[in-house]
């Protein structure tokens, strides 16, 4: 039975104590039974957020990483650097990673083994963009990324890996996709892992939906079989609507 992950990626937004009184006010609201709960601010925020969150099931990620354990490197923050600083997870090559600051497969598989050797779980971002979609692209390009992330990665290297189905036209416009479409993809996903590593494995991946995820349309798209939880953007950024979407995700999950 795959624990379904509801993660909050505030992407460049809040500052210290903004975070702090997040974290404060959603560790009221724990434990969420049946669900795992996850936020990842921007960097200076994660120490002070870890404090937080010491001692309760929330967990807490990062929204980047480099590939490095250290060096000359100006402007980067390593994976030992955010196991110090109390993080779990790291969220990898996000689209807006890809888009915005030239991050290619490449440096995405690097990246991804840094955390793995680290013990940090990464949070894989896939997903297609409009014209892709339009023109019936969207597997391939999904096969694509996750050959490009994971080619050179083996099965013995593989720690836990949570894959976050992100299609670009949904992220922050507003526009989620239709829970069926969502799913038709993470089963693509789930059985392109099980072909690619141990078949017996296909059933525990999490695979995660984000884009455009509400408290409004999260309990259709959760209760799909294979999608194991939510990437949320905007609706993470207020404790309400990111604790109705951990709610949702508990009753789609029969917890
Ligand atoms: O990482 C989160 C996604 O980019 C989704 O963002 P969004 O919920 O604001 O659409």
């Amino acid at each position: 039975m795959r624990v379904p992950l509801i993660a909050g990626n505030w992407k460049m937004n809040k500052t210290v104590s903004e975070a702090v009184a997040f974290a404060q006010e959603l560790k009221c609201l724990a434990p969420f039974p049946g669900v795992e709960v996850l936020i990842c601010p921007p960097y200076p925020a994660l120490a002070p957020v870890a404090e937080v969150l010491a001692g309760t099931e929330i967990a807490l990620g990062a929204q980047n990483v480099h590939w490095e354990d250290a060096g000359a490197y100006t402007g980067e923050v390593s994976p030992p650097m955010l196991k110090a600083a109390g993080c779990r997870y790291v969220i990898i090559g996000h689209s807006e990673r890809r888009q915005y600051f030239g991050e290619t497969d490449e440096i995405i598989q690097r990246k991804l083994k840094a955390a793995f050797r680290h013990g940090l779980i990464p949070i894989l971002c896939v997903g297609e963009n409009l014209e892709v979609r339009e023109r019936g692209g969207t597997f391939d390009l999904i096969a694509r990324q996750l050959e490009g992330a994971l080619s050179g990665i083996s099965e013995e290297e593989i720690g836990e890996l949570v894959i976050a189905y992100e299609p670009v036209w949904a992220i922050g416009t507003g526009r989620n996709a239709r829970p069926e479409d969502a799913q038709e993809v993470n089963y693509f996903i789930r059985d392109w892992l099980a072909r690619r590593y141990s078949p017996e494995k296909a059933g525990s991946w999490r695979i995660q939906y984000g884009g455009s995820v509400t408290p409004d349309n999260a309990a259709e798209l959760l209760a799909q079989p294979d999608i194991d939880g939510a990437l949320v953007g905007g609706a993470s950024l207020k404790v309400e609507s990111f604790a109705a979407i951990i709610r949702a995700a508990a009753k789609a999950k029969g917890a």
